[in-house]
């Protein structure tokens, strides 16, 4: 188990992560989940000790890393994709890490069997590919064979059998009882991979749930009318509680966006009223746009873009 409490970093004046608290739990894979810049690196460097919090905690099963007596059997993590090998075979790198850590050698063929690495154990690891690389980082994170793992965006640039892959093997390690929690900026790659999700924005918790609660939250529904009476259609339709708003002008006349209900209710609505309808149309925004939307990814992009563009002008 993973928990973090009130957990806050602040690089000078950015603050990566501000007062995050949340629990991952053991048996399932908890997805970390939120936009390029959000602070799940920094999160996870924290709760890994590479990073001192500026306050707050993070303990694994009870106690701070630094605590822990024999930390590469208690976590393991796979942090740096673009990390490069020594120049040895994956073999005598495993060998290397587990005598440096008081681990039987006879683990490393384990591991490097678990993996799918077996064939080319004797080879060269900086000739392999970004895949293969992949799974030598998993061999290292599973040597000590801890309960708790971590992997920091461990599918990005891998093409979709290297995902699976690693989609599958995560599950499995999670139904051996660990803890495994795994970051990624796309709520597409996370809702096929968890069961919980962490999502933060900005540094700060934005929901903690099941995968199906979070995208129920996020995936608004909304219809788009038009009607030659649109004001008294808005006055109706705000009378009787729904969420009203202007949908901008498009080539066909202005229109209403209206959430939260259903087309039927709506033309119901009309239909007594006797106002007239262009148009009635059931709305579904992208579930990445409204992810973006939530953890506010979208506006920070912009404005530090515009930022950059206004600053090279001056
Ligand atoms: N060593 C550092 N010094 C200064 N600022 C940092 C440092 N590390 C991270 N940051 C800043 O902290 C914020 C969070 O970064 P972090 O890397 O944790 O986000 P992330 O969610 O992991 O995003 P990504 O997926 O892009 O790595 C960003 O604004 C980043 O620029």
């Amino acid at each position: 188990m993973i928990e973090v409490k009130g957990l806050t970093k602040h690089y000078g004046p950015t603050v990566a992560v501000d007062d995050l608290s949340f629990t991952v739990p053991a048996g399932q894979v908890t997805g970390f989940l939120g936009p390029n810049g959000a602070g799940k690196s920094t999160t996870m460097r924290m709760i890994l000790g590479l990073d001192k919090p500026t306050s707050g905690s993070a303990l694994i099963n009870g106690k701070p890393y630094h605590q822990l007596a024999h930390p590469l059997r208690e976590v393991g993590a796979l942090l740096d994709a673009r990390w490069v090998h020594p120049n040895r075979s994956a073999r005598a790198h495993l060998q290397w890490m587990a005598a440096s850590n008081g681990i039987a050698k006879s683990r490393v063929d384990e591991v490097l069997r678990l993996v799918g690495l077996s064939e080319v154990a004797g080879k060269n690891a900086g000739g392999f590919s970004l895949g293969m690389s992949q799974r030598l980082g998993l061999a290292g994170a599973l040597l000590g064979d801890p309960p708790v793992l971590l992997f920091d965006e461990p599918v990005n640039g891998l093409d979709p059998e290297g995902i699976l892959w690693i989609r599958r093997f995560m599950q499995r390690l999670a139904s051996e009882g660990r803890t495994v929690l795994v970051s990624s900026h796309l709520l597409s790659e996370m809702s096929q991979t968890a069961e919980q999700l962490v999502v933060i924005g900005r540094g700060r918790l934005i929901s903690d749930s099941t995968v199906q609660e979070f995208i129920d939250k996020s995936s608004e529904s909304a219809v788009r009318v038009r009607s030659p009476q649109l004001d008294a259609l808005r006055s109706l339709l705000i009378a009787r509680g729904l969420t009203v708003r202007e949908d901008g002008e498009s080539e066909s006349g202005p229109a209403l966006l209206v959430v939260g209900a259903t087309t039927e209710v709506i033309g119901a609505a009309a239909g007594e009223n006797g106002v007239t309808l262009f148009e009635l149309s059931a709305q579904r925004g992208s579930l990445e746009e409204a992810f973006m939307k939530l953890t506010g990814g979208d506006v920070q992009y912009h404005a530090e873009g515009m930022e950059e563009v206004m600053g090279g002008a001056l």
